[in-house]
């Protein structure tokens, strides 16, 4: 039997429909934070393993820049590490999207030191991020710039994080969210070249077949890491030694905007 070959469009079908059966949004603990049902710590671990997520993206793409053949394809690739890494702007931490993840770390009171040092996160999240940063390195470039097309799903689960944690948690503020607002400008645009390559590069069956499987692969990688989140601070609740225990090993800022574990805050002042 031969394989089939889609057309573009057809193949652009197939991905999407990867995206509707696995991407993150519909995973347990995705809807416990957007629907308020997390408390402050249970937030702070999903940031603080988010993180390495954050931190990992610009060598990825740096990984991903490095084996781009043309002038072209580097100019269009490099405004990813711009985007998080940002400009210097002469501040301490720039402007990038790093930065803004460091400012949602410190609204929600964990120690910066603790955060940068990725000591407290899930073994789960190491493996997975890793995992995906040796991908990007290892696979042929199609499979490498197609892993990056679960961004076609992000700015719907964006926004509903957006609404749904300013809406239910009293310590999260429009400005500690400032990480998500440009990333549904970046993410459209990002998506727009990678799916284009892909849709223009994918000509036969099993070159279709394997960025189908790139995506299935980064769906996982996403999935895993609230896997891990969920099992270690939701249910069972088995946290992994070494992993952030609230307040332990430095976790916590002791400022006065970051109460101490256990805290209860009146709803409505943050
Ligand atoms: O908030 C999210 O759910 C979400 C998902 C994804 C994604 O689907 O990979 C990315 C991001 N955010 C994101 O902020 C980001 O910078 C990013 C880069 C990439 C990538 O694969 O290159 N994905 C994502």
């Amino acid at each position: 039997m031969t394989a089939t070959i889609l057309s573009p469009d057809g193949l652009e079908d197939a991905l999407r429909r990867i995206g509707a059966e696995r991407y993150h949004d519909r995973h347990p603990f995705h809807h416990a934070l957007h629907e308020g049902r997390l408390d402050r710590d249970q937030v702070r671990a999903w940031a603080l393993n988010r993180y390495y997520y954050q931190s990992r993206i610009p060598a990825k793409d740096s990984t991903l820049l490095a084996r781009l053949p043309t002038v072209a394809l580097r100019r269009e690739w490099r405004s990813r590490i711009e985007d998080h890494d940002g400009a210097d702007d002469g501040s301490a931490d720039g402007t990038g999207g790093i930065a803004r993840w460091l400012k949602l770390c410190d609204g929600l009171g964990l120690a910066r030191d603790y955060v940068v040092s990725g000591r407290g996160i899930l073994p789960a999240t190491r493996f997975a991020v890793d995992a995906y940063v040796r991908f990007v390195g290892e696979k042929p470039l199609l499979e490498a710039i197609a892993s990056s097309l679960t961004e076609m799903f992000a700015p719907a689960i964006i926004g509903q994080r957006m609404e749904g944690m300013l809406r239910h948690y009293p310590f999260v503020s429009e400005d500690t969210l400032a990480y998500f607002r440009p990333r549904l400008r970046q993410a459209p645009r990002d998506v727009a070249f990678a799916l284009g390559f892909v849709r223009d590069h994918a000509r036969t069956a099993e070159q279709q077949e394997a960025v189908q499987d790139a995506l299935r692969f980064k769906c996982d990688v996403l999935w895993a890491q609230l896997d891990a989140l969920h099992h270690a601070y939701v249910a069972p609740g088995h946290v992994p030694p070494g992993a952030f225990r609230p307040g332990a090993d430095g976790s916590l800022a002791v400022t006065p905007h970051a109460p101490g574990p256990g805290a209860v805050e009146p709803v409505g002042s943050a």
